[in-house]
């Protein structure tokens, strides 16, 4: 599993100043069009999960709240959770300080031939293909032994221990979130918990340089994301995330403090359709930079990833059913384009 190397943003930036932009991350018109400014609009569901771990006669407002989140828009911003607020701001200020490292430093720990971690770039497949207008570094968390430290910076002093505390706990926060979503569709909090023992966890850290024709390129193009439950962190104050909704690209404002979660493809598949995940995309601003971590959580390597038994007694399988190591490869493999992995997932 790889992606072909291609070159960092930041450092194109640094050196011609931004205004220029090469073809390869030109896109066409309406690739970028179609934007609903959701100004005095709804915004997504924001759940508060200290209600949610209340006791059961209490909580069961807020669960409802997040079933109807979880179907009506697959995505919404999760308050009042675990992190400790010192870990939250440790994370957010390494994270941008390792991206403030000279290139040569950030070098060291760049993707290598074969392999998806590292600092670099992902879903690279041809040539000829468009690319993102950003850099990121993707490094395994958890379980513990999946991760490989070369590709873990050393610098600043203390990204190491403040990803792995920040990792730990959002882990934790992901699979309470999942007993409560399996409660939330009749089954037995176990049926996703225990696969997700010894669940795998990786950390996406996003950067996207600002760009002079910002409404000509895209930080990350439409793609659902392959895991059960994603939990994304807002480093710095630059919005950019935007989720599809009725055919119209929403954009999402985070809210201070909040994670932002939604469902992922494995979680579609799990659930026969129940719950859907949903097309995002992130766009560029035209002066400043931002910054994003999302916190994937799948399933642990062992399980298959199918339609569970549990759910399709009395109705056709949506979705293949393939082991966990095939669908990784599957997915890392192609070029992100909105939902079509999934799609491919799909029995007909
Ligand atoms: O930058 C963002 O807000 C979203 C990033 C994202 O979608 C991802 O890392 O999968
Ligand atoms: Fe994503």
């Amino acid at each position: 599993m790889e992606s072909l190397p291609v070159p960092s943003v930041q450092a194109m930036v640094a050196a011609t100043g931004g205004a220029d932009v090469p073809p390869r991350y030109l896109r066409p018109a309406e690739a970028v069009a179609g934007i609903v400014d959701g100004e005095g609009e709804a915004q997504i569901p924001i759940i508060d999960y200290r209600r949610l771990l209340l006791e059961l006669d209490r909580r069961g407002e807020e669960s409802a709240r997040l079933h109807r989140a979880c179907q009506e828009w697959g995505f919404f911003q999760l308050i009042n959770h675990s992190v400790p607020h010192d870990v939250v701001e440790a994370m957010k200020a390494n994270i941008q300080q390792f991206f403030q490292l000279p290139a040569e430093t950030k070098k060291r720990f760049a993707q290598e031939r074969g392999q998806l971690e590292g600092y670099g770039q992902l879903f690279v497949v041809s040539e000829d293909q468009k690319l993102d207008w950003a850099d990121m570094l993707y490094l395994y968390t958890q379980p513990p032994e999946s991760r490989n430290t070369k590709f873990w910076p050393d610098q600043p002093v203390n990204f190491r221990s403040t990803l792995d505390r920040y990792s730990g706990a959002v882990k934790e926060i992901a699979d309470s979130l999942l007993a409560m979503l399996a409660e939330n569709l009749g089954l037995k909090q176990e049926v996703i918990a225990d696969r997700c023992v010894g669940g795998v966890q990786s950390v996406r850290m996003n950067y996207y340089p600002p760009c002079a024709q910002a409404d000509k390129v895209v930080g990350f193009s439409p793609h659902s994301d392959a895991d059960l439950l994603t939990l994304v962190l807002q480093v710095n104050h630059v919005q950019g995330l935007q989720i599809k909704r009725n055919g119209s690209w929403f954009p999402v404002r985070p809210v201070e403090g909040a994670l932002i979660v939604n469902i992922g493809d494995i979680f579609e598949i799990f659930t026969n359709g129940r719950y859907r995940s949903i097309e995002h995309r992130a766009v560029v601003d035209p002066k400043e930079e931002r910054l994003s971590a999302a916190a994937f959580h799948s399933p642990n390597i062992h399980s298959t990833i199918g339609p569970l038994k549990e759910l399709t007694a009395d109705e056709d399988e949506a979705y293949k059913t393939v082991d966990h190591e095939n669908f990784m490869r599957l997915f890392f493999a192609t070029k992100l384009e909105g939902k079509s992995f999934l799609d491919r997932m799909k029995l007909k």
